[in-house]
């Protein structure tokens, strides 16, 4: 069977994209996801996004990380925005569906803004925080963020029993200035370091927006430039929560499987 793809990528975060309309693939088939995100004996990607038609929605996207879980993708959905939009699908504004729930967001040029979904609480953890933003989120400040041993402590973390069974993402934050942030991440489900995890910087923009009572942040990240805004609401919990960055779409191809 030969499966034509799309290779998108959002501030370093790069995906496997596919035009499923006709729904011809198997989402069952998780050594497929896995084969398909090989960067060796596959295309090579943190994670695979399979767009889908949907009666309510304009589309609906189904993201699986690259060792086949599925979770939300706040990077993956800005691509597949792009994607539904040079697919014909959107034009320019756009509501669909993703694991977490209804999304709408706004492409303009290679910018896509993303309304992500509300998040009702930072919990403290030790001296570090947890956010769900979709997608579970470990943050911990750091001083040199660009030192730190990202890959071990990560990984450390991802596997604590404090978070078993589904394990969690790990973000490192350094501060830049009140209003800045600089952020790698370690991801669950790519079991690795990846340039840049957009839950991953909307959860670390909501505690240190919260830390410094500011309500737009930008991050810098080894993949590039995102920002983040939001309403802090006065019973603790945060909407209107907007990811911004680009999408953009680096080739396509064909595969035979
Ligand atoms: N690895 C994450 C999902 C992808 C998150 C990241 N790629 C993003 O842009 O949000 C998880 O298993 O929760």
């Amino acid at each position: 069977m030969e499966l034509t793809f799309h290779k998108y990528q959002g501030t370093g975060n790069d995906f496997v994209m596919i035009d499923d309309r006709t729904e011809a693939v198997d989402l069952r088939n998780l050594d497929l996801v896995r084969k398909l995100c090989d960067r060796k004996f596959g295309i090579g990607a943190d994670g695979l996004i399979v767009i889908r038609n949907h009666a309510d929605f304009d589309f609906e996207m189904i993201y699986f990380n690259a060792d086949g879980s599925q979770s939300m993708c706040g990077n993956g959905a800005r691509c597949a925005v792009a994607f539904s939009s040079y697919l014909g699908m959107i034009n320019g504004k756009t509501r669909f569906l993703a694991i977490d729930g209804p999304h709408e967001a706004v492409l303009t040029g290679d910018q896509v803004e993303l309304l992500m979904g509300d998040v009702k609480e930072i919990s403290p953890k030790a001296n570090d925080f947890f956010v769900n933003t979709g997608s579970p989120h470990h943050i911990r400040f750091v001083d040199k963020a660009k030192e730190y041993p990202v890959f071990e402590e990560g990984k450390a973390i991802r596997n604590d029993i404090d978070y078993a069974p589904g394990g969690t993402n790990v973000n490192f934050v350094e501060s830049v200035s009140p209003d800045e942030i600089f952020v790698r991440t370690y991801e669950r489900g790519v079991e690795d370091e990846t340039l840049s995890c957009g839950t991953g910087v909307t959860a670390a923009a909501l505690v240190y927006g919260n830390k410094q009572q500011k309500s737009h942040i930008k991050i810098n990240t080894p993949g590039g430039k995102l920002s983040v805004k939001f309403n802090s609401n006065p019973d603790g919990t945060f909407s209107k929560i907007w990811l911004i960055g680009p999408a953009e779409q680096v080739f396509s191809g064909k595969i035979n499987l």
